[in-house]
Formats: C-alpha cells, structure tokens, sequence
C-alpha cells in the first residue's frame, strides 16, 4: 500500500489478553521462587521454563479506533513504553494477541533511523523513509524542516557533530512533517531548549491533529492534555483504570493533581 492510501475500514487497534515477558537469561537471582512486585518495573518471577523473567505487560485487554487520543500514565517501569511497542508490533504478545490495522510512525526514540557518519540533511530523508514516508515526499519537505530545525549551516555537517538538543530538533523536524494513521509517541524529547520546546509543541499538535490515532506516554500532565482527550493508567503491566485526563490523574496522582489538570484545561479551553 502506498504510504498516502488511507486503511480500507478505518484505523484500529484490538488487544485481547496480551501479554509480554522478557526472559533475562543472566539474571543472578537464583534463590527468586515467585514472581515480585517491586514499586517500580515489572514483576519478576520465572517462566515455564525456569529462565528469569520480567513481566512486562500482563493480560491488556484494550480497543483503540479511529479519532483516539489517549494518554499512558504509571510509574517507571510501568509498562508504557512496552504497551507503545506492543501496538506499533515491534514486539509481538507472548501470549494473547495484538492485532493493528493502520500505517503506524513509531516515535520512541529520536535517534532511531539515523546515522552519526551523515549529513543533517541526509539523515531528514532517511529518517523520514523510516518513518513511512518515500524518497520524493521527503524530497518535498526537506526544506521546509531544514528551516524548522534552525540548524543552519550544521545540516551541511555529519550528525556526529551535534549536540543531543540539536538532534532531537533534527527528528522533531522529520516526525512533524509526516501523517501517520496511527501515531504512537513516548515523551524522551526534553532535550531541547525552551524557546525550540514552544514551538515544537505547536507542530506537534498539528501533527497529532493529522493522525488517525495518538497514544502518547508521558510523565506531564500538561503535555498529556494538549495532545490527548482520554487517559489510561498503566500499573506493573496492567491496565488499572481507564477514563478521562481528570480522573486518572486523580486516581494516579491525587485530588490536588487532578484539580490542577482541570484547571489547566479550562484555560486551554478559554484560551483557543
Ligand atoms: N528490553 C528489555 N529487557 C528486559 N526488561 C525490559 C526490557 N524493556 C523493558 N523491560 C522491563 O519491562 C518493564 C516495563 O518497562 P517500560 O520501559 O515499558 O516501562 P515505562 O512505563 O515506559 O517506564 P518509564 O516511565 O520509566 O520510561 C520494566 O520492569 C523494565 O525493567
């Protein structure tokens, strides 16, 4: 299919039951008998076999469609990042099933899909073709994000020579150029500095607006509502609750976060 055909039927994202280990076959804990739950990360125990293994995503049972906007929320090791690769199929269920119907962009990590050796401008297209897209439409564009990134002169050189703030402007470039079915996005873009931080969250929204389907991991808030209109709180690998920004970050967070949340929608309400 090519990149710009939209899915026959729609976009989604069904989940029944899936669940996904990592077997640590060096893991030292030899006296461990049964599975643990420390307050941050996944459960440990040990699978059929006897090897080690980190519980990371346990029985998630969860619909997505067309026009959803949600929000990961949950402590470290919680489980987000997994439950993102999961629904981009990088990792397939180690048991139950997954199964995505939808063109999805991966945004994870920023410096997936680009090369230290070349030059900034290369890495837009190459990172773009990673992204989905093909040669000529990135072809199209690389302008245009070559002046969002205002890295000047710097897109001449090989990434090698940047900083991390100057690449991650470089992939914001590239992702909010693209319209992906299904965007998947984890928060890793602090990088960059505050006045790049405003206007990269415009595109951003735009880029979001664009997209069929958002599921987006964050540890703020804020972010999580202007991007998103739902919220799931993921909790040692499970799905805890489900339901709007205000009352996951309540039942997360505390009443004081979930006022503060509402608060700050109801002035990004007034404000647009
Ligand atoms: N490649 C891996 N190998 C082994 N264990 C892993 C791997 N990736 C994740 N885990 C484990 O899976 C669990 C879930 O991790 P995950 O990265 O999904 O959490 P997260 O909610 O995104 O955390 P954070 O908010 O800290 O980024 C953790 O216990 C982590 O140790």
């Amino acid at each position: 299919m090519s990149p710009a055909t939209p899915t026959p039927g729609g976009v989604s994202i069904d989940c029944v039951d899936a669940c996904v280990d990592f077997p640590i076959f060096d893991a030292k804990s030899r006296s461990l008998k049964k599975a643990v739950l420390g307050s941050a990360g996944g459960a440990i125990g040990r699978n059929s076999s006897n090897v080690v293994v980190v519980e990371a995503l346990r029985d998630i049972t969860l619909s997505l469609r067309e026009g959803d906007r949600i929000g990961l929320v949950g402590h470290n090791g919680a489980g987000k990042s997994t439950l993102l690769r999961l629904l981009s199929g990088i990792y397939e269920p180690t048991r139950g099933a997954a199964r995505i119907r939808g063109r999805v962009a991966p945004v994870f990590d920023l410096g997936v899909g680009m090369d230290p050796e070349i030059t900034g401008y290369e890495n837009i297209i190459i990172r773009g073709l990673f992204l989905g897209q093909t040669r000529k439409q990135m072809k199209a564009k690389v302008e245009e994000i070559a002046d969002f990134t205002e890295l000047g002169d710097y897109l001449d050189m090989p990434l090698r020579t940047y900083s991390t703030g100057m690449r991650v402007r470089l992939a914001m470039g590239v992702v909010t150029s693209i319209d992906p079915e299904i965007l998947l996005l984890d928060e890793g873009i602090g990088a960059v500095d505050a006045e790049f931080m405003k206007k990269a969250r415009i595109k951003l929204a735009d880029l979001v607006s664009r997209s069929g389907m958002l599921v987006f991991a964050s540890h703020s808030n804020e972010f999580l509502a202007q991007l998103c209109d739902s919220a799931m709180w993921i909790d040692h690998g499970r799905i805890r609750q489900r339901g709007s920004i205000e009352e996951i970050v309540t039942a997360y967070e505390g009443p004081e976060a979930g006022r503060s949340i509402a608060a700050y929608m109801e002035r990004m309400t007034r404000e647009c």
